[in-house]
């Protein structure tokens, strides 16, 4: 089976072409690929696979390297963008279509040639991210985990993500804190749980530990319910394109003043290609 690595800021993924209509690899054969040691490695698994909606040129599907599924990937519709084009299966000049398990997205090129993502408009309500919580002020909740009160935002951008302010990210308890959010039953298909830090009105620093994986070099979905989630607080400016640094790079984030729909661009890269054996 021929594959392709790709990274976007470092969140790496092995990208599978089954657009002749194979069957996308089971839990346990995601799991293998993207074990580091016995496999390729990858943080998650990117099947291409034909379009579903009118129009688009391809939809994809997300697997975790815990073999889980999940629904959105930001850096991960980025690197799909560059291989379709790369294939001739897109245009150069961007505007098309690719289609997620979270629906359809809108693709752009931006003055450097990177690939500008819609990523659609985030949702605020409990019951969308899904989350049983508790409010306590405004779009923020709080969440005893060993007797500590955490407070954070949380998000759904087609995937669940919880926002966490922290001070200084170098020293934020990811390790921990993201595997205890994860376990409550606060949140019943689990959640990405981000810390982010406040560097400006238009630059926030960003760590996020996800669902199915850990923590990553960076997410794409986690910048954008970052952005969502900072932004409604008034933490940050709405009005301006935000830089989110990650520890793997840094992704724009812009929210559209008119639908606020949240628009993402950022690095895409070919690392190799290869076949797997077994
Ligand atoms: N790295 C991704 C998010 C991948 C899915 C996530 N772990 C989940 O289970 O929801 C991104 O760039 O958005």
């Amino acid at each position: 089976m021929r594959f392709s690595k790709m990274h976007g800021a470092g969140n790496d993924f092995v990208v599978l072409d089954l657009r002749d209509g194979r069957a996308p690899p089971d839990a346990a054969q995601c799991a293998r690929i993207a074990d580091r040691h016995l496999g390729v490695g990858c943080d998650q698994l990117l099947t291409v696979e034909a379009p579903r909606s009118e129009g688009a040129v391809a939809s994809y599907r997300i697997w975790n390297s815990d073999g889980s599924a999940a629904r959105q990937c930001g850096n991960g519709a980025r690197c799909i963008a560059a291989w379709l084009l790369r294939d001739g299966a897109a245009p150069a000049n961007g505007g098309f279509a690719i289609d997620s398990p979270a629906g359809r997205h809108e693709v752009a090129r931006d003055a450097q040639g990177g690939f500008v993502i819609d990523m659609g408009a985030p949702g605020f309500l409990p019951e969308a991210v899904p989350l049983r919580g508790w409010h306590v002020a405004q779009d923020e909740y709080t969440l005893d985990i060993d007797g500590i009160a955490v407070r954070f935002g949380a998000v759904s951008m087609g995937n669940p993500h919880a926002v966490i302010e922290a001070a200084d990210v170098a020293t934020a308890p990811v390790a921990e804190l993201g595997p205890a959010m994860q376990a409550s039953l606060a949140f019943p298909e689990s959640v990405n749980v981000g810390f982010a830090e406040v560097v400006s009105r238009d630059r926030i620093r960003l760590r996020v530990f996800e669902r199915g994986v850990g923590e990553t070099l960076a997410c794409g979905s986690g910048a954008c319910a970052a952005v969502a989630s900072l932004a409604r607080r008034g933490r940050i400016d709405a009005e301006r394109e935000i830089a989110v640094e990650l520890p793997g790079g840094t992704l724009r984030i812009r929210i559209d003043r008119t639908d606020g729909r949240i628009r993402m661009g950022g690095p895409t890269a070919f690392v190799f290609e290869g076949s797997i054996l077994s």
